[in-house]
């Protein structure tokens, strides 16, 4: 990583501040916009930058757009031969007003985005094995070598912009000064300090669970030691870290004390900017001699917290022609449980086929919390951004009774509410089985095991000249074999989305390719990785049970020290 991050060429915003947000609803300047409103149905009508900078709305639900733009007619021809960051700029164009962010500013922030990234076409398509149309959609050439990049450094960006352009003129007290809490498995937190590093009027904290990142994930945050970024290391999984920061937004004490933002996906920024990804690889793949007119694609999403992949399913309801959406789970399978049963249950049943816990031969199975895979960023028990889903899901469902739409989105709320309210009560809910066949209209899934993981890493270095995939991008591509055995070539194309660099997870590669004649760990090494792991570290250890409270002391405490210049 880069030692300085200092703003370049930061674009001084060309249009008179913002309104606050409490205003900025009712300011006539921003009717051209998209609105916003929660999936709780709370909150109704808030602008793009309201939604960035808040987060999490304040009934604990997420921000959706009231209206899912639709595509520009000609929009293959007239997109085809853009670059990413022009594609990005057109796609966010369709979100975001020139009253909102005005055009100049839009695309400089995205150009100074991708600018960081090290492949010149920021997110290529490889074709990983050419008699299946099997492609590879990398995603982790930026700074963090992750997919996270692709989305978090816009974010940082953007939060900039935004803070420029409010604190124009203010001193002291008076500026706006940006608490952002963040949950990472290990790819969103050095995605996220990488974003924000020594940014004005910005701190950030990010919470990961102790020794359940990689050690290279953990040193990618933990040796970043400008003033405002903190590392909390907590007793406990991600799920505990992403519960902590759902409880510190659902705290209005300090939000109103320390104006917190989100990095994780449930900011609506993240899903947005991910999108763009999904056009541009289908534009790569339709330029493609193997691609015909009438080919069909379907992408496979290594799957956690269902942000990359809800990306993906905006891109669809856009207009993007995907045919179908693959989930490819770890064996924390949650998702993939409910789209075999329709029932959404944290519980985890291991080792065997999860069927409500009892074993495929009808024993009762052994049943337990989150499990340590060699896939570890995707070791979530509760996927965030499925939430989003189900609202969509219950909107469908609603408008069948044949109801005005603003009936239909009530309802949509409603029900979202009841499910959630079921999850933390019982653990869990079941949909209509009309709402599980809307899903797998849309949606596929498959499960992947830490063998099966092992095994694709081995079999794809050995077969396809030696390309190492991470254990991330494996799941992906097991995932894509067998969804190829159901929509086969030469009609369908695949595409794998290959989330994180191989370097960030030694134990898995290494597991997977020792025994490979030839094979050495250091030829994946980015130099960017080389000694990094030396480096001097800063990191507070969280106790075991401080829980939320612990954790909300923490940043008050370090957010004055960081203020006052103590830190
Ligand atoms: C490398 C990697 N792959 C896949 C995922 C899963 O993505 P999502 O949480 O958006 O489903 C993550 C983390 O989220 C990740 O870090
Ligand atoms: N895998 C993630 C978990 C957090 O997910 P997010 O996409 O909601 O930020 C990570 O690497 O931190």
């Amino acid at each position: 990583m880069a030692d300085s991050t200092t703003p370049v060429g930061l674009a001084v915003p060309t249009k008179k501040p913002a309104p606050a947000p409490e205003e900025a609803t009712v300011d006539q300047t921003h009717t051209a916009s998209q609105r916003y409103l929660s999936t709780r149905g709370g909150s109704y009508g808030l602008s793009f930058e309201e939604v960035v900078l808040k987060g999490l709305a304040s009934d604990g639900g997420l921000f959706i757009p009231e209206e899912v733009p639709t595509l520009p007619q000609d929009w293959e021809s007239k997109w085809k031969n853009l670059s990413f960051s022009d594609l990005a700029y057109e796609i966010l164009s369709l979100y975001i007003s020139p009253s909102e962010i005005p055009s100049a500013d839009l695309k400089e922030i995205i150009n100074r985005t991708y600018s960081t990234f090290r492949a010149p076409e920021t997110t290529p398509l490889v074709t990983l094995n050419e008699s299946q149309n099997l492609y590879l959609l990398e995603l982790f050439h930026g700074p963090t070598f992750a997919f996270k990049d692709v989305a978090l450094q816009f974010l940082g960006n953007l939060f900039e912009y935004f803070l420029v352009r409010r604190n124009e003129g203010k001193t002291g007290k008076d500026r706006h000064h940006l608490t952002v809490v963040g949950a990472t498995s290990g790819d969103t937190g050095s995605a996220a300090i990488y974003g924000l590093r020594g940014k004005k009027d910005v701190s950030v904290f990010i919470t990961y669970p102790n020794g359940k990142v990689s050690p290279i994930q953990e040193a990618q945050m933990t040796t970043v030691l400008d003033p405002n970024v903190h590392c909390l290391a907590v007793e406990g999984t991600f799920d505990d870290c992403q519960d902590i920061v759902k409880a510190l937004f659902a705290d209005e004490e300090i939000n109103k004390t320390h104006n917190l933002g989100a990095v994780n996906s449930i900011n609506w920024a993240r899903i947005l900017a991910q999108t763009t990804y999904y056009f541009h690889a289908y534009f790569s793949l339709t330029k493609s001699p193997a691609f015909k007119p009438g080919n069909k694609v379907r992408f496979v999403v290594p799957t956690g917290n269902f942000g990359d992949i809800l990306a993906g399913y905006f891109a669809k309801r856009m207009g993007l022609p995907a045919e179908k959406l693959v989930v490819a789970t770890n064996e924390n399978d949650i998702l993939d449980r409910f789209w075999r049963t329709g029932h959404y249950e944290k519980k985890a049943v291991h080792g065997v086929e999860a069927q409500g816990g009892i074993t495929a031969d009808g024993a009762k199975a052994h049943v337990d919390g989150v499990k340590e895979t060699l896939a570890p960023a995707m070791d979530i028990l509760v996927s965030s951004n499925f939430e989003r889903l189900l609202w969509f899901l219950a909107y469908e469902f609603a408008a069948e009774a044949g109801m005005d739409d603003e009936w239909n989105k009530k309802q949509a709320g409603q029900e979202v509410e009841n499910w959630l309210k079921q999850l933390k009560s019982n653990g869990g809910f079941e949909v209509h089985a009309d709402i599980l066949a809307a899903a797998k209209k849309d949606f596929e899934s498959e499960r992947v095991s830490d063998e099966q993981t092992v095994e694709t890493i081995k079999n794809f270095y050995t077969n396809e000249g030696g390309y190492v995939l991470d254990p991330h991008s494996a799941i992906g591509v097991a995932a894509s074999l067998r969804s190829i055995n159901r929509a086969a070539p030469p009609e369908y194309h695949h595409i794998s989305l290959a989330t994180a660099h191989p370097a960030k997870f030694a134990n898995a590669v290494e597991m997977s390719l020792k025994s490979e004649k030839g094979f050495s760990f250091d030829s994946v090494l980015p130099e960017e990785f080389v000694g990094l792991e030396k480096k001097e570290k800063r990191v507070t250890f969280v106790e075991k049970g401080a829980g939320w409270k612990g954790v909300r002391s923490i940043v008050v405490e370090q957010v004055d020290a960081e203020l006052k210049g103590t830190r």
